[in-house]
């Protein structure tokens, strides 16, 4: 097929996709900007178009006329709490157990120290993916440290094998940031079990694109952040799960005031709060964690299930695109091609990538470059649609001549 007719039958396939795409309306939810394809959501999701009028009663009435009457009028102090039961769902958890505030990192601590405090005595081992995202090795590192276990980085695809006897805590990440990778979290948390370990699964790059089930698979903890998958935005606060059959005994490395049993008592003795609270450390951050609470509206009526189809059918079609529109040699597709190993994202390695994917930015495809060689492409099935998929993949044929 010429070069013409494969842009035709492909972009005429985009557009019968589009059209019995079932959550395409769901894009209204959204302010995008026109001419503009958006495959960064894997990184900053897009703005949810009721946040910026959400916002602006936080900010006018809640904090400018009622002040500090907003912590109970407006319904502040419980936001960490109520928040985390709108996130609940989306990762397959009942309410009371996902607390929303400060940082993945922060959280990944808490989890981390948390979960070394509750295993089983005498282990001596802290496990955590080889390829995770940074922090999460360094968070891991220190938190070994101050627990006195040994920080032993595994590759995933051995790490089954890998727990042993003297494994305390397991920390892995659902889907590789860079690669794109999804690790088998009933598999491996059956198999941390089967092990005597606890293990600690960071969702950043599945929450919100994918079914995650904690409460199915018995996960013991869980991190993730908001401004992905979900559309928290920049900087928004990160959720910590903590299942309820640990919380009585979680015992939390950063017990600040707000995760006491009576905050307003002021004691100078500690008593650890029943339930989620237990996971908070201080003062929400309101701003950010009432823009989270608008964008979560974005899911109303939309199954997570749903969306991993349709993103399973985008990241398909895109790497069919890329096939057909790439110049042989020019890219290594690096996601898996199986779906039970693929995340919603897809990543292709090629020389210059830093340039290749500054080009593309400028033709008006917005991806990201994770060093050293990786062109990163994220599907976020409530905004991205199969027209978006095939103009990409068109434009990077283009870039590469
Ligand atoms: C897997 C993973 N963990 C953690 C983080 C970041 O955590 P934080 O929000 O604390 O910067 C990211 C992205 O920034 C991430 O991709
Ligand atoms: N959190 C980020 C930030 O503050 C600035 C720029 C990018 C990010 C990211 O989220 C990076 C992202 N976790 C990644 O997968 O690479």
């Amino acid at each position: 097929m010429s070069d013409t007719n494969a842009e035709t039958d492909l972009a005429e396939r985009a557009a019968r996709l589009d059209a019995l795409d079932g959550l395409a309306k769901l894009r209204e939810r959204f302010t995008l900007p026109d001419g503009v394809v958006y495959l960064d959501g894997n990184s900053l999701g897009a703005l949810p178009a009721a946040v910026p009028d959400a916002l602006t009663d936080v900010v006018r009435r809640q904090w400018g006329e009622l002040l500090i009457r907003s912590w109970d009028e407006s319904g502040w102090w419980t936001a960490p709490e109520r928040i985390g039961d709108l996130i609940a769902p989306l990762v397959g958890a009942a309410p009371g157990q996902v607390t929303v505030g400060d940082s993945t990192s922060v959280n990944l601590f808490k989890a981390l120290v948390g979960a070394a405090r509750m295993a089983a005595p005498g282990r001596t081992k802290l496990l955590v993916d080889a390829t995770t995202f940074p922090t999460d090795g360094y968070i891991a590192g220190s938190a070994a440290r101050l627990t006195g276990l040994d920080l032993v980085p595994v590759d995933p695809a051995d790490a089954p094998g890998a727990f042993d006897g003297d494994t305390a805590v397991v920390l892995l990440n659902h889907v590789d940031y860079r690669s794109g990778r999804l690790h088998d979290l009933p598999g491996l948390t059956a198999a941390a079990h089967a092990a005597g370990a606890l293990i600690v699964w960071d969702l950043c790059h599945s929450a919100g694109a994918l079914p995650v089930g904690l409460d199915a698979h018995g996960v013991d903890l869980a991190v993730g952040c908001t401004y992905k998958y979900l559309n928290g935005g920049p900087g928004s606060p990160a959720y910590v799960y903590v299942a309820a059959r640990h919380q009585g005994a979680f015992d939390s490395p950063l017990p600040g005031w707000n995760s006491h049993r009576e905050p307003f008592a002021m004691t100078p003795g500690y008593e650890p709060a029943e339930g989620a609270a237990r996971a908070r450390v201080g003062t929400p951050d309101i701003l950010s964690m009432l823009a989270l609470e608008s964008a979560l509206g974005v899911w109303e009526g939309v199954a997570v299930e749903d969306v991993r189809a349709k993103s399973l059918a985008l990241t398909d079609f895109f790497l069919e695109c890329v096939a057909r529109y790439v110049p042989e040699g020019k890219v290594e597709v690096v996601t898996p091609a199986g779906h039970a190993e693929r995340g919603s994202q897809v990543s292709l390695r090629t020389e210059g990538a830093r340039e290749v994917m500054a080009e593309l930015i400028s033709r008006g495809v917005v991806g990201d470059f994770r060093a050293p060689d990786v062109l990163r492409f994220g599907f976020t099935p409530l905004y991205v649609g199969f027209a978006d998929a095939e103009r990409a993949a068109r434009t990077l044929g283009h870039v590469f001549g």
